[in-house]
């Protein structure tokens, strides 16, 4: 490690001659990371934060005691509770708003929009109506420039400064290489892709099968099950994807199989802990409560399981997993009648199933 200098590549960045002016929307940890990363890399960045108290404090202290108690963050970094403050005159917008709020926070930003370019940070699905968060950016904001960021990005790991990639994810040239502008650096690479409902819905279907791996955790499951579970779980979700016009290749990438890598082994996962949670017996209301947090991967397995039906598509690890969490059936039993579905296709995109 003697020649390892890390303190040289967390050195904030020379201002460019003309930074990028960053807003950030929300002001739980990932919205806080990201906004960390962008300071760092000298972008002019002010967080939007609902609370007044919480954002005056976080000015003052350039901390997040609620989400990120243990970080101090970038001194230049703004923060504010208007949003008339933060979103006029910005190049990116990055909204980290979880889902169940994302169109109504949009709502409130529209009449303020006039050049900004908006990127999603949220990994979910708006309940009832399935929108993905781009769908809603298109809806609420037409003309819009717009991408997705998604990645495996523990929020946690990123402020402590351990090395991530991510992935912008937009049909805009432009937008990619600002967004990779703003937040790229030696410890954390930005990588690209045009395939948007893709990286988003790789983000957001992840979230079940950490429920999924979390459950695995409490009841001891062994390697050979966890890995079964993992790469079923990218068949299940490649194909559910790959039906709502996404490429499977996409799948192969950080947004894909690297997000569920992270996210089904980390108890940082806030995901994985509320499967863990129900693991141990806990039930869905006292786990949700015990976690104070954001975990997108509930709502997404209604969404996903009722989607699955309608469309015809083969998902028995969502299914299974709805059947346990709000029909009450007995794990052990479900993840038995999981083991005797029959013969199927490895990789499907190889030999069809129906080949099998
Ligand atoms: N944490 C992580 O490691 C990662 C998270 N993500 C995704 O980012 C999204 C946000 O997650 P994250 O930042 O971690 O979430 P948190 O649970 O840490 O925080 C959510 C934030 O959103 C705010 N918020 C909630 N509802 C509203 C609303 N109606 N209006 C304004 N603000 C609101 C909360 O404010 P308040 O505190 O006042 O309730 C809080 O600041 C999620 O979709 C998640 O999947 C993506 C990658 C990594
Ligand atoms: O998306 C994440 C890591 O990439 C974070 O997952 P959780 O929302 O489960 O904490």
């Amino acid at each position: 490690m003697n020649d390892f200098n890390i303190s040289a590549l967390i050195t904030p960045r020379e201002k460019p001659a003309t930074p990028l002016r960053v807003a950030v929307l929300g002001g739980g940890s990932f919205g806080t990371a990201m906004a960390n990363l962008a300071a760092r890399n000298g972008c002019e960045t002010c967080m939007w934060i609902r609370d007044e108290k919480a954002a005056q404090d976080m000015q003052q202290s350039k901390r997040n005691k609620r989400y990120l108690p243990d970080f101090q963050l970038e001194e230049t970094l703004q923060f504010s509770s208007k949003l008339e403050d933060v979103v006029p005159n910005r190049d990116i917008i990055l909204v980290a708003i979880p889902s169940h709020s994302y169109r109504d926070v949009l709502k409130q930003i529209a009449p303020m929009i006039s050049g900004q370019a908006i990127v999603s940070l949220t990994k979910g699905i708006e309940a009832e109506t399935f929108c993905l968060m781009s769908d809603i950016i298109q809806q609420e904001l037409p003309e819009v420039p717009f991408g997705v960021l998604s990645g495996p990005n523990l929020a946690k790991e990123i402020v402590a400064n351990m090395p991530a990639g991510t992935v912008i994810a937009s049909t805009s040239e432009a937008l990619r290489n600002a967004v990779q502008t703003a937040l790229h650096s030696a410890l954390f690479r930005v990588f690209a892709s045009s395939d948007v409902h893709g990286v988003e819905l790789g983000g957001a279907l992840k979230n079940i099968y950490a429920i999924a791996m979390g459950m695995g955790a409490a009841y001891n499951v062994g390697e050979n099950t966890r890995s079964m579970l993992l790469t079923r779980a990218l068949a299940e979700m490649s194909r559910f994807a790959v039906t709502l016009g996404a490429n499977p290749l996409t799948f192969l990438g950080l947004s894909g199989v690297g997000d569920l890598f992270a996210t089904c082994s980390s108890p940082l996962s806030r995901n994985y802990q509320i499967g863990y949670a129900l693991g141990q017996g806990k039930n869905l209301e006292e786990a949700i409560a015990a976690l104070g947090q954001t975990a997108e991967g509930i709502n997404t397995i209604r969404q996903v399981s009722a989607q699955s039906r309608l469309l015809n598509v083969y998902m028995p690890i969502t299914n299974a997993l709805y059947e346990v969490i709000f029909e009450g059936k007995p794990p052990l039993g479900i993840a038995l009648s999981l083991m005797q579905n029959g013969h199927r296709s490895d990789v499907e995109f190889v030999l069809p199933h129906e080949q099998v």
